[in-house]
C-alpha cells in the first residue's frame, strides 16, 4: 500500500482492523519497525486529534514525526499550474511538495475543501497535488472529500461494540451547526460503514443529500424519528449542502440528539468524530451519558494510525 487516502476492500479493512486492535492491545511490539525513517505530517487545517494521535502512532514504530503547520508556519502556497506568482502566493505546490518529498519516507496531508469551488473540491485538488508531486506514500490526515483515519478508526469502534450482534444497525445522522461544514467525515463514514458491510440508514433534513458516490447501498430515510428506531450505532454529524454547494439549508435544533430521541432505540451507542458543538449538535446529556462512544473513538485513533503507518512500512 502507497497511498491510504479512502476505503479499498473489506479484505484490507478487516486487516487494518485487526492489527489496529493489536496494537491497542500492545502498542510497542513493532517499535523498531520504522527506526530511522521519518513521517511528515502536514496541516493545511486546524487538528487535535489527528495532529497528536498521528505522532503518537509513528513514536510507536520507531519512527519520527516532523509536524508542519503550514496553514500557520508555512510560505503560501500557489496551486495553480502556469500561475504568474505576482500576488500572495509565495511558493508553488510542486516545488514544495517535491522538497518534502525528498525530505520524509512518507507524508501526511490534511487540506480542507474551499466549500465554493465544488469542482476542485471533489476532485480533491490539493491533496492529489500532495501526491503528484511528492513521489512518496501519502496518508490522508483529512482530505477534501474524506477522512479515512477517522473511519478506520471508527471501524475499530464499532468493531469493538459488535460482538453479540450479527448485523449492526448503523445510523448516520445530520445535525445542526452554525458554519458550513465539510462532507469529509460523512462521506468516508458512509464509505467505509458500506463497505464494512454494515447495514447503514442515512437521516437529513431535505437539502442536505450527500454525493451519491458515497452513500449507494445505503436507506435514506428523511424522518429521523424513524431512521433512528432499532439504531446500534448513531453517528452524528453535521455538514453542509452539497447540492447548493457549501450552504447552510436549516439549523433546525430539533436534529440535535437528546435522551428523548432513543425511546425506540434504548441500547444505542453515540458516536461522534470531535470536535462538537456541545448542545448544537449534541447535547451534555448524551455526550457524557452511557451511550457516548466519543472518547474510545479518539483513542483508537493512534491505533488506527498506527495500523495504517505500519502497513505502509510494509
Ligand atoms: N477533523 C474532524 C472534523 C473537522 C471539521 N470540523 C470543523 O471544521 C468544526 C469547526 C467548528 O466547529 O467551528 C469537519 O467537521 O469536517
Ligand atoms: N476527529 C478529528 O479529525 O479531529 P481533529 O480535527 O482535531 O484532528
Amino acid at each position: 500500500m502507497k497511498y491510504f487516502t479512502q476505503f479499498e476492500s473489506k479484505k484490507l479493512a478487516d486487516q487494518l482492523i485487526e492489527k489496529a486492535l493489536s496494537y491497542k492491545t500492545n502498542p510497542l511490539v513493532d517499535h523498531k519497525k520504522g527506526i530511522g525513517k521519518r513521517i511528515g505530517c502536514i496541516f493545511l487545517n486546524p487538528s487535535l486529534r489527528t495532529r497528536a494521535s498521528t505522532q503518537i502512532a509513528a513514536l510507536n514504530l520507531g519512527m519520527e514525526p516532523i509536524v508542519m503547520n503550514m496553514d500557520k508556519e508555512g510560505w503560501a502556497l500557489e496551486m495553480k499550474e502556469g500561475a504568474v506568482m505576482n500576488k500572495g502566493t509565495v511558493e508553488h505546490i510542486k516545488d514544495a511538495a517535491a522538497v518534502l518529498g525528498s525530505y520524509f519516507d512518507i507524508l501526511a496531508i490534511r487540506a480542507f475543501p474551499s466549500l465554493t469551488n465544488k469542482q476542485e473540491d471533489i476532485e480533491d485538488f490539493t491533496f492529489n497535488q500532495f501526491i503528484k508531486y511528492s513521489g512518496v506514500p501519502v496518508i490522508s490526515l483529512e482530505s477534501a472529500i474524506r477522512h479515512p483515519l477517522q473511519s478506520l478508526a471508527d471501524m475499530v469502534t464499532i468493531h469493538e461494540h459488535t460482538r453479540e450482534i450479527k448485523k449492526p444497525k448503523v445510523v448516520l445522522t445530520w445535525a445542526p451547526h452554525i458554519k458550513a461544514i465539510p462532507h469529509a467525515v460523512a462521506n468516508s463514514f458512509a464509505e467505509w460503514t458500506l463497505g464494512c458491510e454494515h447495514d447503514l440508514t442515512i437521516t437529513h433534513p431535505v437539502g442536505y443529500e450527500l454525493d451519491p458516490m458515497f452513500t449507494k447501498g445505503a436507506h435514506i430515510e428523511l424522518d429521523q424519528k424513524k431512521a433512528l428506531e432499532d439504531a446500534d450505532f448513531v453517528y452524528v454529524k453535521n455538514w453542509s449542502a452539497f447540492n447548493d454547494y457549501g450552504k447552510i439549508v436549516t439549523t433546525d435544533s430539533s436534529w440535535m440528539l437528546t435522551e428523548k430521541h432513543f425511546k425506540h432505540a434504548k441500547n444505542a451507542k453515540v458516536m461522534h468524530c470531535l470536535p462538537v458543538r456541545r448542545n448544537v449538535e449534541l447535547s451534555d446529556e448524551i455526550l457524557d451519558g452511557k451511550r457516548s462512544l466519543v472518547q474510545e473513538q479518539a483513542n483508537n485513533r493512534i491505533y488506527a494510525a498506527q495500523s495504517v503507518i505500519s502497513h505502509i512500512l510494509g
